[in-house]
């Protein structure tokens, strides 16, 4: 494990180079890993530890789109695609990927196919964290641990398709083979992680709740639409709006945050773009920072796990979601988003060749 200096902190990290592919095979040679639920980290897991020459099956209801989308992906039924029952008894390794929500009402049946010596596999810290409202409570027997991938399972796949990986945290639960860290190691290695990151499960899920609610999800959209609200009612068109309040962050300027940092997008701007920036960015911080407090509190207490669970426990929920999503979707900036999208070069049709 290498320890590396973040900001003058050391943390322990394992990189590829350390733990190898060849190396993620050779722990892994004698183990069946079953991936239960194939909505969006159960596609991305499975097929990169399949490409990765893995022994992975799938776990999933039968007669579900999920299941056809498994058969689409190369999972063959009864060799590598099972209902879930079969792969929760095959597996020596489970990995729960069902929505969290779910992982409850699934729960007594996973738990009895958890044998002494096999190993329960979360990519949240969620179930184990907040058992009191969940339940999850596994036998003292197997191993207990988390990869948790900082991002979409979409990403993870595309990303490794590409030749590259996205970072993701990893935790120990509980030993009980003594084999908990290779096993937790190597499947991180083989779900396709550029580098693996050390937690505990009650630091990677208050930490992603968090995240998700702020910057990365609720938050962004919060300022997105604050400012877009702002520009449009002193006159400014949608297209001018949205183009200075996503368009621009999206295309131009975030990828040169995600190369090189934030000093170095400011450096690629304007000196008055970057005088104005260093100006402002911490009455942004001023105000946003009771917001995140409350956010922060909210997770710790388990308020943000038991919305989740109730909502999404509801029988109607993907209906809800979906009216929500519409909502989003039918705001005035993300259709001047979609129109501003059609725009760009590389989604034009091929222009006609005039002879
Ligand atoms: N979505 C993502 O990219 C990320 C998810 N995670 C974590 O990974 C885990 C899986 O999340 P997602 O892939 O988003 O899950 P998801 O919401 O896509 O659901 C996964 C699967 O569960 C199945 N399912 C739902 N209810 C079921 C039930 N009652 N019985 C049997 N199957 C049922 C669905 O058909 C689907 O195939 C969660 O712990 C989540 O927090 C972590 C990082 C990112
Ligand atoms: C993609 C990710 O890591 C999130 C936002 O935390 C999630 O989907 O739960
Ligand atoms: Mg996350
Ligand atoms: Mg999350």
């Amino acid at each position: 494990m290498a320890k590396l200096n973040f900001g003058g902190v050391e943390e322990n990290v394992v990189t590829r180079d350390e733990f190898p592919l060849a190396k993620a095979q050779q722990v892994l040679k004698n183990e069946v890993v079953a991936v239960i639920g194939y909505g969006v980290q159960g596609p991305g897991q499975a097929l990169n530890q399949k490409d990765n020459g893995i022994n992975v099956i799938v776990g999933q209801r039968k007669n579900s789109k999920t299941w056809d989308k498994a058969v689409k992906d190369g999972f063959v039924p009864g060799e590598t695609l099972f209902e879930i029952e079969e792969a929760l008894q095959r597996g020596t390794i489970i990995c729960y990927l069902l929505s969290d929500a779910a992982q409850i009402q699934l729960w007594p049946t996973v738990k009895k196919h958890l044998t002494a010596g096999k190993a329960l596999y979360f990519s949240h810290g969620f179930g184990i964290t907040f058992n009191e409202q969940t339940g999850i409570v596994p036998p003292k027997d197997v191993d207990v641990f988390l990869v948790a991938p900082k991002g979409s399972g979409t990403s993870l796949r595309r990303m490794f398709l590409q030749g590259r990986g996205l970072n993701s945290s990893y935790a120990i639960f509980q030993d009980a083979t003594g084999k908990a860290k290779e096993r937790v190691t190597a499947l991180g290695i083989a779900v396709g992680s550029g580098y693996l990151f050390e937690t505990d499960f009650k630091k990677e899920v208050y930490s992603d709740l968090t995240g998700e609610r702020g910057t990365l999800m609720g938050a962004i959209q919060g300022i997105f639409a604050a400012q877009y609200q702002v520009l449009r009612s002193k006159g400014h068109t949608p297209s001018e709006a949205f183009n200075e309040t996503v368009e621009e962050l999206t295309q131009s300027l975030m990828p040169l945050v995600a190369e090189n940092g934030m000093d170095w997008m400011y450096a690629n701007c304007s000196t008055t773009a970057q005088r104005g920036a260093l100006d402002w960015w911490k009455k942004f911080r001023d105000a946003t920072l009771p917001v995140f407090n409350d956010l922060y509190e909210s997770v710790a207490t388990g308020k943000e796990s038991q919305r989740s669970i109730d909502s999404n426990s509801q029988v109607d929920y993907r209906e809800k979601l979906e009216a929500e999503l519409k909502e989003l979707r039918e705001s005035e900036m993300w259709q001047a988003g979609k129109t501003v999208r059609s725009l760009r070069p590389e989604n034009q049709k091929p222009a006609e060749v005039v002879a």
